[in-house]
């Protein structure tokens, strides 16, 4: 099975056309690979929780998640964000299925910080993919809502691009983490240039003097530690320019490939 895991950001969520939505079932109907989407949902869950007046922190781009915050994210992500995203592939003519990392231990998770500083945090220990396996067969496209869930019935809210890292790794296929931004994106020499590919020494110096920053940091961890894990490839690429998920698939150049350490390297 040649999956391809499309991770759909927050930040681009809204903004996408409905295009986007055509490719992907294209990519279904024309057997060219079988999307898996993953969402976030980060800006939709600011906004509540704001009409809440109970905003949030975050270390290093990951929402400390309190009880209360717990609550707001999956209302956001497995209620209306995920619904939007169904209802939008089905406009498309697609068959969609939406589910939350909770709907039959699709995700189960550990803590991500056993100091507990983090809160509700998850990182995925287990993919139950069966289900995945079934919606696929099925002709579906699978749509998940990063909340997972812990033996004991605790629920946690997950980072949607680490999500989708373990989605794609229990899944052999490729990660392609969709946002508001053509790449990895520096000012050299007064320029701005969008990283073709980065190897995982770049990226940790990147981190660390700030040029990856915010959200962009789980996202390259995420696309780093799918690829020692098993994921074929991952890539951090455009959806407002829907060509991009084309153009990566038939090998062409688009946004930023996070690739292992290798030989050469060019801007
Ligand atoms: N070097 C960088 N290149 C591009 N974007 C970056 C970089 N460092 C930080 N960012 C920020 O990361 C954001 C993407 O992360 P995030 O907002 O979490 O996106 P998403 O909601 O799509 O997951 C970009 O919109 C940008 O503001
Ligand atoms: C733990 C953690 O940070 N979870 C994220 C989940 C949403 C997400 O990842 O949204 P984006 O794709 O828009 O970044 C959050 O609460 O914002």
């Amino acid at each position: 099975m040649n999956v391809l895991v499309l991770k759909i950001g927050g930040s681009v969520l809204a903004k996408l056309p409905d295009s986007f939505y055509k490719m992907v079932v294209e990519l279904k109907h024309s057997r060219i690979c079988e999307p898996v989407i993953v969402h976030g949902g980060g800006p939709d869950i600011n906004r509540i929780l704001r009409e809440l007046e109970a905003e949030s922190t975050f270390v290093d781009g990951l929402r400390v998640t309190t009880n209360e915050v717990l609550d707001v994210a999956e209302m956001v992500m497995s209620g209306s964000v995920n619904k939007k995203i169904v209802t939008n592939l089905q406009k498309a003519e697609g068959s969609a299925i939406g589910l939350s990392g909770v709907d039959g231990s699709l995700l189960q998770v550990a803590p991500l910080d056993p100091t507990g500083a983090l809160g509700f945090v998850g990182e995925v220990i287990h993919v139950n993919e069966k289900w995945l396996d079934l919606i696929i067969q099925n002709a579906g496209i699978p749509v998940i809502s990063p909340i997972g869930i812990d033996a004991s019935g605790q629920r946690y809210n997950i980072n949607g691009d680490m999500a989708a890292a373990a989605v794609a790794q229990s899944l052999k296929g490729k990660l392609a983490l969709i946002s508001d931004i053509p790449g990895v994106m520096e000012t050299i020499e007064g320029k701005q240039v969008v990283h073709k590919e980065l190897t995982e020494k770049q990226v940790k110096e990147k981190i660390a003097s700030g040029v990856i920053h915010g959200g962009m940091i789980p996202k390259v961890n995420s696309a780093l530690k799918g690829l020692s894990k098993g994921v074929k490839e991952s890539v951090i690429l455009n959806g407002l320019t829907p060509n991009d998920v084309k153009d990566y698939l038939e090998g062409k150049e688009a946004g930023t490939k996070v690739i292992q350490e290798k030989e050469a390297y060019h801007v």
